[in-house]
């Protein structure tokens, strides 16, 4: 009987995947198999490829028995695999693609199936449906994401690529690099390498320091992190000392308590974490730590980009001694970002703060080529234009383009720059907002450059014009069509019913440069994107994102103005999102009107109910931008006020009589500079939100009740100044 070619041709592809699979053995490094052709043949070609091993299977076909879905690639973080199997003819999901290749460990392979790289681009993903918004389908998504990582695939020299139907390719040349042997653990007793042996003597340091000295540990993926501050962790442990452990899930610590304990078989395992002699290792949600603030010898923050940066203030001014650790590119939120827009606060508050990374891998081998690619394909590693290559310029010289994204996609050195400079300036920017921005159907990208170098930059979205039954079925709250913040929000909470029906243009990202803020950058970019959205006969530009003092007050000062602020913290900020719109055309005109006058009439009810959490300095910077009114108070009341600014009375009785003149004045009083932040914050706190004094503590320094009175009686008499 004829051998059947095909058999033939997949014993070959065994062989060679064998082949593969000893060479990254030998190099304890980490390589990629690419399958091309279609649906059943990737099928049949990735069991033959992986016959001699056991992989897992990431797939959304009925592959094998024990496969997961595309979906379920998030909650892989922490295992290490051998082999495995990512089966991309169910779509490509960026984020799932780069936490699968996040398990392997060295000597592993990973195997991509994908459709015929040539017409993959243009044919329909499934994962498109996660970036197509109403009214658009899913084969509305642009395919620019898939031709670029084709094109990272067909150029990444370790890459081997097996196409349906071609003669199998040859193995690539290796790197010619010596074999790099395992980075020895220098204490056998519990592996820790010199990386992190270094680690946990600075973290040692920290907790038995004097002086009020955090680190800030930051490692890549596969570095030994979350092991190292385990090590150190039952170093304490062992010597009596509480340490506290607070993380975005407790899952992700799970490893940093398996390492603890292993120097100490006896550990009694509690409930809340471990004990072990006088010493306890206790685990802490980030929401109880903030509210309780346990005694420790230290507390450890890992996966710190995770948290929201006010909660990490507040654990700062708290603790004396801490930790915080941070994946440089997790999937929780970027550390590069967390490192930026946290160093500010180190800064101000323990300016003798010291930071550590680890650099050499644990997982694999160094010059890992999955890590390589990986970090190609989904842009892990762009970064903005170095600060040197900054030249000292104004805003006025820069120029500003909205990009023609097919351009873009074949212009490396822009894209990685722009994309760069969005991962440090917001918080979790992860690898799908690559394919939004490359392929998300109403969004376009904006920047200002100098020469070559992109200085500052805009991602937008096109929302509204919805259909007038869709228009009533929102404002019911019986539908939220996929990607209309603005008049959703609008509509559904500020009670806005005809709001979905005029055209918005949403600013979805702004970022500036770090080294050139505060030159105009920023209100050159907006007043570019306005005149254009003008043009394009949209009614609104606007925004949402994080409330912050800063930003509300950059944001007014470029002539938007506040409309709605939602009553739910953002569990990645931690702050609560503003609205803030500008009108180009009578009827964004009077939306915005109408808006502006409900959130000022509204936001002082909600004040001492569902906002009542917001920072007090947040709400002072908001009722800053909002016009005031005359207060209700009659000629008696006016005295009675009076006399309490002379402090002839008491403050509970005033109380009621002191919200009626904060609601009606504060805001103007602030913003014409009658009355300081500070004071304007206090009166916030105690009297519009009715904080305690130890409720405002940290956010208002207060210095306990009589100081509070004395300081609410002088904000008194300055709001009466005002009447
Ligand atoms: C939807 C979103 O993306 S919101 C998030 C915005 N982006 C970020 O937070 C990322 C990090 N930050 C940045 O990229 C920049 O600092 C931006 C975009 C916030 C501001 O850009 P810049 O170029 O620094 O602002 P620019 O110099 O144009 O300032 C315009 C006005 O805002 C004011 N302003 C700017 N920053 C601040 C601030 N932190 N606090 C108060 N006012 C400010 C300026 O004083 C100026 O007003 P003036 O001319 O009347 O004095």
């Amino acid at each position: 009987m004829q051998p059947d070619p095909e058999d033939a041709a997949f014993d070959a592809l065994a062989a060679l995947a064998q082949h593969l699979r000893q060479r990254a053995r030998a190099a304890r490094h980490r390589l990629a198999l690419v399958l091309a052709g279609d649906a059943a043949w990737t099928l049949a070609a990735a069991s033959a490829a992986t016959a001699d091993s056991d992989p897992l299977w990431l797939s959304d076909r009925a592959v094998a028995s024990l496969a997961r879905p595309l979906a379920a690639a998030g909650q892989l973080l922490g295992q290490e695999l051998d082999a495995l199997v990512y089966d991309a003819h169910g779509g490509l999901d960026p984020d799932g693609l780069g936490a699968a290749a996040g398990t392997l460990r060295g000597g592993g392979l990973l195997v991509l199936l994908t459709p015929p790289l040539a017409d993959w681009p243009q044919r329909p993903d499934p994962q498109a449906r996660r970036i197509a918004v109403h009214p658009f389908t899913p084969a509305d998504v642009g395919g620019r994401f898939i031709a670029r990582l084709v094109r990272v695939l067909e150029t990444d020299p370790g890459c081997l690529i097996v196409h349906q139907g071609r003669p199998l390719p040859a193995l690539p040349p290796a790197d010619g690099s010596p074999a790099r042997p395992a980075d020895r653990p220098v204490s056998p007793a519990r592996a820790a390498t010199a990386d992190q042996q270094r680690a946990i003597e600075a973290i040692l340091k920290t907790a038995r320091g004097r002086a009020r000295r955090p680190l800030v540990i930051t490692a890549d993926r596969g570095r030994g992190k979350t092991a190292a501050l385990g090590f150190a962790a039952g170093d304490l442990l062992a010597a009596g000392a509480t340490v506290l452990v607070t993380a975005p899930r407790r899952a992700a610590v799970e490893p940093l308590f398996r390492h603890a304990t292993a120097a100490l078989p006896e550990a009694e395992t509690k409930r809340d974490g471990l004990a072990y002699r006088q010493g306890r290792l206790i685990f802490i949600a980030p929401d109880a730590l903030d509210l309780t603030a346990p005694p420790a010898e230290l507390l450890i923050v890992d996966e710190a980009a995770g948290i929201p940066a006010p909660l990490l203030a507040r654990a700062l001014a708290r603790y004396r001694r801490l930790v915080f650790a941070t994946t440089i590119h997790g999937y929780e939120g970027t550390g590069r970002g967390f490192e930026v827009r946290f160093r500010a606060t180190l800064d101000r508050l323990t300016p003798h703060w010291r930071a550590l990374t680890l650099e050499a891998p644990i997982r694999w081998a160094p010059h890992d080529p999955l890590e390589a690619l990986i970090a190609r394909a989904l842009l892990l590693e762009a970064a903005p234009a170095p600060r040197e290559a900054i030249a000292d310029i104004t805003a006025e010289r820069c120029v500003a383009e909205t990009l023609d994204r097919d351009a873009l996609v074949e212009d490396e050195a822009t894209l990685a720059e722009l994309f760069g400079l969005l991962v440090l300036a917001h918080y979790q920017t992860r690898p799908l907002d690559l394919r939004h921005l490359l392929d998300g159907p109403n969004v376009r990208v904006s920047l200002l450059r100098d020469r070559e170098t992109v200085v500052a930059t805009a991602l937008t979205a096109d929302e509204g014009n919805l259909e007038a039954d869709l228009t009533t079925a929102v404002f019911a709250g019986q539908r939220r069509p996929r990607g209309h913040l603005l008049p959703q929000t609008l509509c559904a909470h500020a009670g806005l019913a005809v709001a979905p029906r005029l055209r918005y243009r949403r600013i979805v990202r702004l970022a500036v440069h770090p080294a050139l803020a505060r030159r105009g950058l920023g209100r050159r970019l907006l007043e570019t994107l306005c005149a254009e959205a003008q043009a394009d006969g949209i009614d609104l530009v606007g925004a949402s994102f994080g409330a912050t003092p800063e930003l509300i007050g950059f944001w007014d000062r470029c002539g938007f103005t506040p409309v709605q602020l939602g009553t739910r913290r953002n569990a990645a900020s931690g702050e609560h999102a503003l609205v803030v719109l500008r009108p180009l055309s009578e009827p964004g005109d009077s939306i915005l009107a109408e808006a502006g006058q409900r959130l000022a009439e509204r936001l002082p009810r909600l004040l001492p109910g569902p906002l009542r959490q917001v920072s007090p300095a947040t709400i002072a910077a908001l009722l800053a931008t909002l016009p005031g009114r005359t207060p209700r108070l009659d000629a008696n009341e006016r005295c009675e006020l009076a006399s309490f600014a002379t402090e002839r009375r008491a403050l509970e009785p005033a109380l009621p009589l002191l919200i009626e003149l904060a609601s009606a004045r504060l805001g103007p009083t602030l913003r014409q500079r009658r009355i300081t932040a500070e004071l304007a914050t206090v009166v916030v706190g105690a009297i519009l939100q009715m904080r305690t004094p130890t409720e405002l503590g940290a956010e208002a320094d207060t210095g306990g009740r009589t100081d509070l009175v004395v300081r609410l009686r002088r904000a008194a008499e300055l709001l009466l100044l005002e009447v």
